[in-house]
């Protein structure tokens, strides 16, 4: 594997440069690179799409996009982008590629630059995707003069079928060792922090199975619909969206077993393995829901959106219950639950330990690890201790690691940032390996199917800010989640006057 670090004199060319993925994510962190020093003044950053524009009129599309929070900051804008032009060019026409190439050699050329190091980024829809990169192969490779890394971005496929027939397309062309497939929840601080956290604790590891753990859950919340993105997300729906991609890659994370070394192909090996003992699992017993029209009526429902059809059962909704079956997890509920149009914003991993056994203390809440991935990066294990003073009752209160507090002015990187840096330094850990898409399309794809099916049923209705369907309490229960009652406590606690009276 080329664990080569492309440093000095990179081309970087970012394909559907026009596009909004390219606007909002792409660029933007490539700037961040650059503003916090990790990206060299000799790169040379390229953008390629159909649209005519001049190199200016791009860098005026993009700076709008990028962060800056100093007046240090905003002086690089203009620096970084000098090192931006562009390229109008068909993506099915050889001319477009042999004039990147020609342009590239030159700029090697002029540096003597003696191995071409190019990244490769497409940002483009999947009707365009294999044909650019066939393109690419064909007339942007430097061959045996250079090494290109090729950064490609979800949907890998929609389905098995269609994810193995992309595989074959892009197989024979490109190696494993030159695709980096983008899942950007692996780019996410806390998902990255899984792996020091998981195999770096030597306390954790003790209790980290089903002797200690009864359930585990993985919640994505938005607070916002698919409001004019409806006709898009219609053939897509939630579980697509997020839960076959984005939170199967964490639930791997949190419940593989120690890779043998930090190596990213052992990394990946652990990954697969975990998904491999994924039991197939019954899609009639996943809760679907649809939003409706929030309670106030503020809100449009799903299906008000012009671009739906009103008969529409896209899932915007789902919570499903997997079963891993190995030593270290069987019996243990794990709880995926994804949804647009909730009544928050966030994702969060929860971990819930056994109760307390008999004795002094069997009535307290049981413990609970909460590792929240956004907003505001946090862990806190939920506790029972004694109340400070003179009583001795107990209390449940939470070692806390709230990032704000405990890592003031830290850079922590976009997703995007953190993964293209990786990519640079030829980093595949957190990439998606082609035999990770097959196991998780193997797994989604009858829970796909039964969805989409002519019989599919009709998904719960909820209420645009809420929390769910009704029976979403119930259903978490059922599958193992012990829900504890906080209202006399809230956080933090800074005195016991909260919970009684001296006498
Ligand atoms: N760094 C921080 O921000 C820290 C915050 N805290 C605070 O500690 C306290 C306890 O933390 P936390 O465990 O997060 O909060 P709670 O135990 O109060 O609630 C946890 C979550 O459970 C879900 N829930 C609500 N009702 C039910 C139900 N009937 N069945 C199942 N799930 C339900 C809700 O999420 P959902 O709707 O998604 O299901 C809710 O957010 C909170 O006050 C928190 O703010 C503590 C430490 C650090
Ligand atoms: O891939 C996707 O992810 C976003 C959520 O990403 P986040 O980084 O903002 O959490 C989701 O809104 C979108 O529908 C989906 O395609």
């Amino acid at each position: 594997m080329s664990h080569v670090e492309f440093k000095e004199n990179t081309v970087i060319v970012v394909f559907g440069a026009s596009g909004d993925l390219a606007k909002k994510k792409t660029f933007p962190a490539l700037f961040g690179l650059y503003r916090e020093g990790y990206l060299s003044k000799t790169t040379k950053i390229m953008g390629y799409a159909r649209s005519k524009m001049t190199d200016e009129e791009l860098r005026t599309r993009l700076a709008p996009f990028f962060k800056t929070t100093t007046e240090e900051s905003k002086k690089l804008v203009e620096e970084f982008l000098q090192l931006v032009t562009y390229v109008s060019a068909p993506y099915d026409q050889p001319e477009g590629y042999q004039k990147l190439n020609s342009i590239i050699e030159k700029f090697d050329a002029e540096r003597n630059v003696t191995e071409s190091h190019r990244l490769y980024y497409l940002a483009l829809p999947p009707s365009v995707f294999t044909t650019v990169a066939s393109n690419l192969k064909k007339y942007a490779h430097p061959g045996d003069k250079g090494l290109v890394r090729l950064i490609v971005e979800k949907p890998f496929g929609r389905d098995l079928k269609t994810s193995r027939e992309l595989q074959r397309h892009l197989a024979p062309i490109w190696t494993e060792e030159e695709l980096y497939r983008i899942d950007h929840y692996l780019g996410k601080e806390m998902v990255k922090n899984m792996l020091p956290f998981r195999f770096a604790n030597n306390f954790l590891s003790a209790c980290w199975n089903n002797n200690f753990i009864t359930s585990v859950q993985i919640t994505f919340k938005e607070k916002f619909g698919t409001e004019g993105r409806g006709g898009y997300f219609d053939s897509i729906g939630i579980i697509r969206d997020v839960m076959q991609n984005h939170l199967l890659q964490v639930l791997t994370l949190l419940l593989m077993e120690r890779p043998r070394s930090a190596d990213p192909e052992a990394v990946r090996d652990e990954k697969v393995r975990l998904l491999k003992c994924i039991k197939e699992f019954d899609p009639k017993k996943v809760l679907l829901g649809q939003y409706t029209q929030s309670e106030d009526g503020t809100k449009p429902g799903y299906l008000d959106d012009a671009t739906v059809d009103p008969k529409s059962k896209c899932v915007t909704f789902a919570a499903m219950c997997l079963e891993v079956d190995n030593e270290r997890w069987e019996g243990v509920p794990i709880i995926l639950r994804a949804g647009k149009a909730l009544n928050a914003s966030k994702v969060e991993i929860r971990v819930q330990f056994k109760g307390t056994a008999n004795g002094m203390y069997s009535d307290v809440s049981r413990n609970e690890l909460v590792i929240r991935v956004q907003p505001d990066e946090a862990m806190y294990l939920k506790m029972n201790t004694k109340v400070p003073g003179i009583k001795n009752e107990t209390t449940t209160t939470e070692l806390d690691l709230s990032y704000k507090d405990r890592y003031k002015n830290f850079y922590i990187p976009e997703a995007y940032e953190s993964l293209i840096r990786d990519c640079l330094h030829g980093d595949h850990s957190n990439f998606v390996r082609d035999d990770e898409l097959e196991v998780s399309w193997k797994l989604f794809t009858p829970l796909l199917n039964f969805v989409e099916g002519d019989d599919a049923p009709k998904p719960l209705p909820y209420a645009y800010g809420t929390r769910g369907p009704n029976g979403l309490n119930q259903y978490l229960a059922d599958n193992g989640y012990v829900h504890e009652n906080h209202s006399s406590y809230s956080w933090p606690i800074t005195t016991p006057d909260v919970l009684e009276s001296k006498i």
